[in-house]
């Protein structure tokens, strides 16, 4: 899929991996929707990108990803202004143990609202042009975080959803692939203020700085990549791509038939 004319949708986009989701994106042809609650840095990414690549190629909208009302006035802008929606990342995450609930809004029950949104302007069978969906999860998505169990359920939650989606895709011809990026930690402000984010698990901080120390901490450039490799690949549906840093590698995951 080459990206030239192609439109993308970065949630979360103002800052860290977002930022460098949106900025591979737009390098390499795509015209990029930066939906974000931070209006400063969201606009300053804006006026930045289309400074260096031209004043059509990027356009901000602000856009709390937990409000229905609000992610359909972005959909709407997109198609207003750009025509449609070919390439969506759902990539707005937070870290916060204590306020949990807020936890599961943001990363599991807004992937699935902005999808669900996303899915009426770009399937096939309501009028879309199909296209691709690529969805932040993390290697916690994979195996437990003991220090933030509701941020690891939500992370195993979205790699099920992007799975799930993939085979329903195929089945009800939607002409959408979904996959799942699984990074190791990244150098954001996400991995500020830790021990403030941990609320019950925060013993457990220390033991999570031995686990970052072990794993080494990724770059953000070093996570956009991968997307850049699911939204261009067209043999990838149904993905989770595994990010370390120096490796990346596709989780196999066991397979589960009925007849055991
Ligand atoms: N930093 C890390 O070590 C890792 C992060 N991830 C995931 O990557 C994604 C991005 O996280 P980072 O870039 O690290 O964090 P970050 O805190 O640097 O950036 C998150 C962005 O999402 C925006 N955002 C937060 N809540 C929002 C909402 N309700 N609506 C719209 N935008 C919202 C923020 O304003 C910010 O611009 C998250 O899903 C996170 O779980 C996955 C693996 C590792
Ligand atoms: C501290 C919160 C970080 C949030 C950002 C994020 O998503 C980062 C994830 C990075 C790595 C996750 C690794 C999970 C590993 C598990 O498989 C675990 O079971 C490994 C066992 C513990 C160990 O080896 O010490």
């Amino acid at each position: 899929m080459a990206l030239n004319g192609k439109i993308a949708v970065v949630t979360g986009a103002a800052m860290g991996i977002g930022k460098a989701i949106t900025e591979i994106l737009v390098q390499n042809g795509a015209k990029v929707v930066l939906l974000d609650v931070n209006e400063t840095a969201g606009k300053a990414l804006m006026e930045t990108l289309n400074k260096q690549h031209g004043q059509d190629r990027t356009l901000f909208v602000s856009c709390n990803v937990e409000s229905e009302q609000q992610i359909k006035a972005a959909f709407q802008k997109t198609v207003e202004t750009f025509g449609g929606t070919d390439i969506l990342c759902n990539n707005a995450g937070i870290l916060n143990e204590n306020e949990w609930e807020k936890t599961v809004s943001v990363n599991l029950l807004a992937v699935i609202r902005v999808t669900y949104l996303a899915l009426e302007h770009m399937s096939k069978l309501t009028g879309g042009r199909g296209g691709v969906i690529v969805n932040t999860a993390s290697l916690a998505g994979i195996g437990p975080l003991p220090s933030c169990p509701v941020y690891t359920a939500t992370k195993h939650g979205v790699i099920g959803f992007t799975r799930a989606l993939a085979a329903a895709s195929t089945m009800s011809g939607y002409g959408i692939r979904f996959n799942a990026i699984c990074p190791g930690f990244a150098q954001t402000d996400l991995l500020s203020n830790m021990n403030n984010k941990l609320g019950r698990f925060s013993h457990l901080a220390d033991a999570t700085t031995q686990m970052v120390e072990k794993l080494g901490i990724l770059n953000v450039s070093e996570v956009a990549a991968p997307v850049l490799e699911l939204v261009t690949d067209e043999s990838k549906n149904g993905e989770a791509f595994m990010i370390f840093p120096k490796a990346k590698q596709y989780v196999t995951f066991p397979k589960v038939s009925s007849s055991g």
